[in-house]
């Protein structure tokens, strides 16, 4: 680094969907900070930096391919040891496996690697902070309304974790992690719920990507049991929005959820879908296939998000907008 950058900032996951839109709007937008991006580069951007390739070549840009959950030393020596090279000044961390119908498959994995990959990087962080007292890091974890389980009440960020599946429960796990961090250690730590997202670069496996990606490719849409199941959805811009204004405004030392009142079942998506992509409420019908429910699936998820309202956030972005910008813009792509 030969330029003087007001922050350093570690971003975990940026080659996957959240965070690879993440960097490719603040590398561009915020020339005086430098961004080391650190991802294992899983099959959720095909094993490469595509998604983030417009950045890659940008002088306040770093990558480093790294497993957090395999890679401790390294992590260490990045944080720790040479931290006089970076000085890291803010960790953003999306870094997890993400799907949830994956989980099933592979529960140990989930665990090993969602626990892992975080607790790691809180371990830098104790032992930097023990080594340096006077250094302060802003650390944001990026966590899920999942941890809540299936509710139909509005849960705030005291609710109590009740998580259902291997994916959310190794997320609520490191959510009881980050707070035996905070208690122990005294190490602020903001943790962010956030509904589900959507929008460019998710890999074609949650319900949107995976509706638009069958359409292209004349394949069957799978809708898990009856497609009664809700969930509420926030547009990636929305959701970072969101979490730029804590990062800037919030306590970092508490946690939030980001929501949207905005509901809908499953089969309403595809329907939806369907309509904003042939111009008429019929023609998807032949193209979905009901297939067998997951071993277990939320009803619905429900956040209260007063906490981030107050600062000033509400999501701008409809979801039928959403959608129609993800078919005009991006379907070529998928
Ligand atoms: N997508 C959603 O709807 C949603 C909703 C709520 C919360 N989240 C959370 O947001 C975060 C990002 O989700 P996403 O949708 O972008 O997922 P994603 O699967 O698209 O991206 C995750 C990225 O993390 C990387 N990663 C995983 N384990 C790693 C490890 N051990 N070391 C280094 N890199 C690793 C992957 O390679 C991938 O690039 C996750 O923590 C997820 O739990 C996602
Ligand atoms: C907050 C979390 O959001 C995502 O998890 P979730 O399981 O809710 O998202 P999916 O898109 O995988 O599933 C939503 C809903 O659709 C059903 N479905 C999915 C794919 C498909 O091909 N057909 C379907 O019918 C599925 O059963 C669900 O009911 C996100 O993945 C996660 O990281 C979150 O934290």
């Amino acid at each position: 680094m030969t330029k003087v950058y007001t922050k350093c900032i570690l971003v975990t996951g940026g080659a996957g969907f959240i965070g690879s839109n993440f960097l490719n709007h603040f590398v561009k937008n915020y020339p005086n900070y430098y961004f080391i991006c650190i991802d294992k580069l899983s099959y959720s951007s095909d094993n490469s930096t595509k998604n983030i390739i417009d950045i890659t070549d940008a002088e306040n840009f770093k990558f480093i391919k790294l497993d957090l959950a395999e890679s401790y030393l390294d992590l260490f020596q990045l944080l720790v040891t040479d931290y006089e090279i970076y000085q890291i000044t803010d960790i953003i961390n999306f870094a997890a496996e993400s799907c949830v119908d994956k989980s099933f498959e592979s529960p140990l994995y989930f665990t090993k690697n969602n626990i892992l990959s975080t607790q790691n990087l809180l371990e830098c962080y104790r032992l930097l902070k023990k080594s340096r007292p006077e250094v302060n890091i802003n650390f944001l974890h990026i966590s899920t309304d999942e941890v809540y389980g299936d509710s139909d009440i509005d849960v705030n960020e005291q609710g109590i974790l009740n998580p259902t599946n291997p994916y959310s429960a190794s997320k609520a796990a490191v959510d009881l992690i980050i707070n035996s961090y905070r208690y122990s250690y005294k190490l602020p730590i903001c943790i962010i719920r956030p509904n589900n997202i959507y929008g460019p670069y998710q890999y074609p496996e949650k319900i949107i990507s995976r509706t638009l990606h069958c359409l292209k490719h004349g394949k069957k849409i799978p809708i898990h049991g009856s497609g009664s199941n809700k969930r509420r959805y926030l547009h990636v811009k929305d959701f970072l929005n969101g979490l730029q204004l804590i990062w800037e405004n919030g306590n970092l030392d508490d946690s939030y959820n980001i929501g949207n009142d905005f509901e809908i079942s499953n089969y309403a998506v595809i329907k939806l879908i369907g309509e904003l992509f042939f111009g008429n409420k019929s023609e998807i019908d032949d193209k979905v296939v009901f297939v067998n429910d997951r071993e277990y699936n939320d009803l619905q998820y429900s956040i209260n998000d007063d906490k981030i309202k107050q600062l000033g956030w509400k999501p701008e972005i409809d979801f039928r907008s959403g959608i129609k910008d993800l078919i005009d813009n991006y379907y070529p792509y998928l």
